[in-house]
């Protein structure tokens, strides 16, 4: 579903030091695939810290029309009652998955085994994007897609009656093609095997295994070699998210940039398939501690305590860094239009097939508040500067991240950033705008 039908645009300005707590959501990555693992189990999948944003309740919705019981109890605390291994019903209605790639991608495996057809589609935005990188491995279980030339939504996905294993090189870095290779092999007999030849988010191996799956992984010279074995019985499990680490990136840059800044952002994952933001930002020279390190729900978290950090230098993020912070390039690249030098970001190019191309997206607005920078089909370098003078209106292109990090920029610019729709940012982190009031950033609607 569209988050949102009028723009909302939103405006930051210059701000004092921010200071204080911020309780990050729960992780976007775990949350879809906690209701999809909890739907596809036999009996009751009890979830804390599930992220309420539109793309995950957008998933819940698929669960429900898909025969599965999905009941929220409290704030973050959901109840997911599952139908089985292959026990998807065949939905009545259109499935919407609104804006989210990781939905629609691991729903399209999760039903893609069941003898089934379900007709799927999105917002304008999901619309535009590639799926042919899904439905061309869903093909070799069996699964035919119906739709759109050029592999893009709305299209129907008619499951395999008779599924056969599959043995699967992924051909981009890409988790959301990983899982759902490993979510249609749950209902094709034998070992359905994918190859990773570079590592990405591991977050459906992990749960996978937590909900009784039998899956290996071997790290070999063709890259990770994970091998799930078909036909398990899922049992329902009790999942406590752990906090977004995508999303605690906006408070942190917001406060390595602001002066005087210090703040403390408390169980936020640091799975070292997601960890290359931070990675780069202690390199770039940041001051970021990791304290009290530990196992929350089976991921390793830790509490940041981040103070601002005046000497921040540019540096070259290398391309087999860049699946462990793919969705962190838009802030990154924020900071770096204030660290001295320049930082060179390699193997990108996955940027281009995101909410909004978003090596585009980024390079014109930095452009328009007066940032140098250079790209190429798979590289953005940002020249940093002293001080940037923003006073632009940038366009968020239905990308909640790319509103996100030019609202960081207004925080520390000469003149405010204004964006020209901050509604987007409902889909991964509800409340940004509270959260970031509360540590003083002046954040706000620009018309109110
Ligand atoms: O599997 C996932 O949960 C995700 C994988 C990544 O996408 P790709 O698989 O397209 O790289 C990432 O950008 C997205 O935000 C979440
Ligand atoms: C790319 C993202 O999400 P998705 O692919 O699920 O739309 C993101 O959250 O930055």
């Amino acid at each position: 579903m569209s988050a949102h039908d009028t723009p909302i645009p939103m405006v930051a300005r210059r701000s004092g030091p921010l200071k204080g707590e911020a309780q990050i959501p729960g992780d976007k990555s775990i949350s879809h695939r906690a209701l999809i693992l909890g739907a596809l189990s036999v009996g009751e999948t009890h979830v804390t810290g599930l992220l309420e944003g539109q793309d995950v309740l957008d998933t819940a919705s698929a669960m429900r029309a898909f025969g599965a019981t999905v009941t929220q109890l409290g704030q973050g605390e959901w109840r997911v009652q599952g139908v089985g291994v292959g026990g998807f019903a065949e939905p009545a209605q259109v499935i919407d998955c609104g804006n989210s790639g990781t939905g629609v991608r691991l729903i399209m495996g999760a039903m893609a085994t069941t003898p089934i057809s379900a007709t799927f589609t999105g917002d304008a935005s999901l619309n535009k994007r590639p799926m042919a990188r899904i439905t061309d491995p869903l093909a070799l279980f069996g699964a035919r897609a119906v739709g759109r030339q050029g592999g893009r939504l709305p299209m129907t996905l008619v499951g395999a009656a008779e599924p056969v294993p599959v043995r699967y090189t992924l051909p981009m870095p890409s988790a959301q093609v990983k899982s759902a290779v490993l979510l249609a092999g749950l209902n094709a007999p034998g070992e359905t095997v994918v190859i990773e030849p570079e590592a990405t988010r591991d977050h459906t191996e992990r749960m996978l295994r937590g909900f009784g799956a039998e899956v290996t992984v071997e790290e070999t010279d063709e890259g990770r070699v994970i091998t799930l074995k078909g036909q398990p019985e899922l049992l329902g499990q009790r999942v406590a998210v752990p906090r977004d680490p995508s999303s605690a990136a906006f408070p942190v840059c917001a406060a390595l940039l602001v002066p005087g800044s210090e703040i403390t952002v408390p169980g936020v994952s640091r799975n070292p398939t997601r960890d290359g933001l931070y990675v780069t930002l202690l390199e770039m020279g940041a001051d970021i501690v990791f304290e009290n390190p530990r196992i929350e729900g089976g991921e390793p978290v830790a509490d940041l305590r981040v103070r601002s950090s005046p000497g921040l230098q540019g540096v070259e993020t290398p391309p087999e860094r860049a699946a462990s912070m793919i969705d962190e390039f838009p802030v990154l690249s924020v900071v770096a239009a204030l660290a001295g030098g320049t930082t060179v970001m390699r193997g990108v190019k996955e940027l281009r097939v995101k909410e909004s191309d978003r090596i585009d997206a980024m390079a014109r607005g930095l452009e328009a508040c007066g940032v140098r920078i250079e790209e190429d089909a798979d590289t953005l370098i940002v020249h940093g500067m002293a001080s940037v003078p923003g006073g632009a209106t940038v366009e968020s292109r239905l990308d909640h991240r790319i509103a996100m990090a030019f609202l960081v920029l207004g925080l520390v610019s000469e003149r405010p950033v204004t964006v020209d729709d901050g509604g987007p940012i409902a889909t991964s982190f509800p409340l940004f705008e509270p959260l970031m009031a509360g540590l003083g950033a002046a954040i706000s609607r620009a018309n109110g």
